[in-house]
């Protein structure tokens, strides 16, 4: 295993607002970790960041030791929490478009994963309801072979008979090398897949622990853990 996403005092601020606060993390390859936290503790800015959306304030992160930018794209795939596909195109003309832009993009593996959720190709994304849509988009960034996958709020807006098929369909097609870096509501959903769990509140690390530590430790699950630490 080596190191794949390092934050060194990452911080960023918007005006007085502190998102990010002297983030310190260390992430290694062949891990899946959940960014868990309350709404608007900063794990939405914290993936925009590592994908260059964002410049921190202070401090870096560095993807295989490389701060975000064009060298990284090649090896990063991004799940954005919001509609950032044009939604004139048809799901064939982003196959396409993805082949064309990704190297590492297999468009045989969006094929299949399109038929499993029964999702044709011809209609266009505007003609698509929310959920439907967030699977295609899914299915574009889980079909690239990247070193890196940050996926926000995979599986919001999803049904919870589609939800297992997608969990299962992270795990099969990322590769052992890999790392995914999720960031979710929908815990009890997605702890099962999980090694590692970052708690984070108010743009500050509580804590970053291994699944199964925190299970033998507390005695509980990952969800039930964060009720009671974050509980209103
Ligand atoms: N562009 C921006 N300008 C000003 N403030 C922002 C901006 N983006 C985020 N924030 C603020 O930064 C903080 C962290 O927001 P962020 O979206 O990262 O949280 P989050 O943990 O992803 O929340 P949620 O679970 O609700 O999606 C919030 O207080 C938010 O209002």
């Amino acid at each position: 295993m080596s190191v794949s996403v390092k934050c060194e005092n990452l911080t960023k601020c918007f005006g007085s607002l502190t998102a990010l606060d002297q983030v310190n993390l260390t992430f290694e390859s062949g891990r899946i970790i959940g960014l868990l936290g309350p709404n608007g503790s900063g794990k939405t800015t914290l993936i925009k960041v590592a994908n260059g959306l964002l410049v921190p304030t202070e401090g870096k992160i560095e993807l295989n030791g490389l701060e975000p930018g064009t060298e990284s794209k090649g090896f990063v795939s991004y799940l954005p929490d919001a509609d950032y596909l044009p939604e004139w195109m048809t799901v064939a003309s982003l196959l396409e478009m993805f082949q064309d832009f990704y190297q590492d993009f297999d468009i045989v593996k969006a094929k299949e994963m399109l038929v499993s959720l029964k999702l044709t190709e011809d209609r266009k994304l505007k003609a698509l309801s929310k959920g439907n849509k967030e699977k295609v988009q899914l299915i574009l960034a889980m079909s690239r072979k990247a070193k890196i996958y940050f996926l926000d709020e995979p599986i919001g807006g999803v049904d919870p008979a589609a939800r297992d098929f997608i969990l299962n369909t992270i795990i099969k097609n990322y590769s052992e090398d890999a790392t995914v870096v999720l960031s979710t509501h929908l815990i009890a959903d997605i702890e099962r897949v999980l090694d590692e769990a970052v708690f984070i509140n108010q743009g500050k690390v509580l804590f970053h622990r291994s699944v199964d530590e925190i299970r033998e430790a507390e005695g509980k699950s990952v969800d039930a853990l964060f009720r009671e630490v974050f509980r209103c």
